[in-house]
């Protein structure tokens, strides 16, 4: 072992430095930097590190993905490392395939951590990965959100995942394969132009001459992390002070929210519109202009399937009825928009969770009593058998059936904090 490569293993410890767990996930796809990951935790492990398991996602979308699998199964096998392939197969043609695969690849690899009992899973991702992201934010416009760097480690419902190759050098990763005489899979889009990433590379030699160097730029993007870390805590101390929660909607103190910095209150209600739609990412530019300029002005609007109220005194943000009206779970088990599940009640065949909407208010002639607003209580779930209402616990009537939200306020605050 050269005396570099004992330097990067420690390197890679430290991130996980005082409480290393003892078992640890590896992501390999078989490309040179999760490869280069998995050999330096090997070699911690040797050192005393935690076990590791390994796991490569199939996504079923190019033929060689098996074979790739395979090899890093065989390359596991011959350290006696543990590994697992998990398949994707559900795409439904939906949406942008790479950000769909993307995140099904975390999400199966969350459910199976969770399935095994594993609390944290490293994956690849290196300095040249940050400072490409960098540019391709830059030539999209961010600001310090965009432009901050990809955080060293996120929790994904009880997940840890970490990126502790974040300070290395791609190269310097290829060095240690190299040495231990280990093949990777080359990425067959790594020289197609088509892709910013493979632009954003090109792009970072020709900046070289000017000293805009892969480290610089990673490290601009941790002080725009830091900036934004900043932001969110007073974002997070605003919202302690004029948001209050109510059966699923968000409602804001109008006086108080008309006195916020506006990049604090731009992003209280970018945070908000996550918080109810649960969609990943939030607008941005243009929309949230608008979105901020009514909230300002005490005017309705929609945006991101969520619906935004006002009154004299308080601004009100509830899911919006038609972005939910067709969404039918089994009650038994079933999760309904992300947010909501049934608590208890009857053990019933064909019970669902579906929108109240008018037939359910209607069927349910006190719900007023509940004290909810007509547009929101439309959007919140009920328990129904076909076309039969059976419970409506969220506006008062209960019949036996109960129904929680998911996440509670406490999430709402980890999750401002975690930027
Ligand atoms: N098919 C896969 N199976 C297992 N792990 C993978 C797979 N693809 C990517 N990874 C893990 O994710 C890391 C980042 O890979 P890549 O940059 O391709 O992913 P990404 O998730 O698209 O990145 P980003 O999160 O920046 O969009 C890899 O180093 C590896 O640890």
């Amino acid at each position: 072992m050269t005396q570099g490569a004992t330097a990067l293993w420690h390197q890679i410890a430290g991130h996980f430095h005082p409480t290393p767990p003892r078992r640890l996930g590896v992501a390999v796809s078989g490309g040179s930097d999760s490869l280069a990951l998995l050999a330096l935790l090997d070699e911690w492990r040797e050192n005393g590190g935690p076990e590791l398991i390994v796991v490569t996602v199939d996504h079923g979308l190019r033929s060689e993905a098996a074979n790739e699998a395979a090899e890093v199964a065989r390359i596991c096998a011959a350290r006696g490392i543990p590994h697992e392939t998990l398949k994707w197969r559900d795409w439904d043609g939906q949406g942008n395939l790479p950000d769909r695969a993307r995140r099904a690849r975390y999400r199966l690899m969350a459910d199976w951590a969770g399935d095994i009992g594993l609390g944290d899973i490293a994956i690849g991702h290196t300095a040249d990965d940050q400072a490409e992201t960098f540019l391709m934010r830059l030539a999209r416009g961010a600001g310090v959100d965009g432009l901050s760097a990809m955080r060293a480690r996120w929790q994904q419902g009880d997940v840890w995942f970490h990126r502790p190759l974040l300070g290395l050098r791609r190269e310097a990763l290829r060095e240690v394969l190299r040495a231990r005489g280990l093949a990777w899979v080359e990425d067959p889009t790594n020289d197609d132009a088509a892709y910013a990433r493979v632009r954003a590379r090109a792009a970072l030699t020709a900046l070289d001459p000017l000293g805009i160097t892969v480290e610089g730029l990673a490290d601009v993007a941790r002080k725009m992390a830091d900036v934004r870390a900043t932001l969110y805590g007073y974002v997070s101390d605003a919202a302690k002070e004029i948001l209050r929660f109510e059966a699923g909607d968000l409602v804001l103190a109008r006086a108080g929210f008309a006195a916020l910095r506006p990049e604090v209150a731009r992003r209280l209600l970018q945070s908000m519109l996550g918080w109810i739609s649960g969609a990943e990412y939030v607008p941005r530019g243009r929309a949230m202009d608008g979105f901020l300029a009514a909230a300002y002005a005490g005017q309705g609007m929609t945006l991101q399937g969520c619906m935004l109220s006002a009154t004299d005194c308080e601004l009100r943000l509830s899911r919006e009825y038609n972005a939910v009206a067709g969404l039918r779970v089994p009650a038994q088990g079933g999760v309904w928009d992300g947010r909501w599940r049934v608590d208890q009640g009857p053990d019933m065949a064909g019970a669902e969770l579906a929108a109240l909407g008018e037939a359910g208010l209607r069927a349910c002639p006190d719900w007023r009593l509940g004290g909810v607003p007509r547009a929101s209580a439309l959007a919140l779930p009920g328990v129904w058998l076909g076309d039969e209402l059976l419970g409506a616990p969220l506006v008062g009537w209960a019949n036996g059936w109960s129904i929680k939200a998911i996440r509670g306020e406490e999430e709402f605050f980890k999750t401002l904090l975690s930027h």
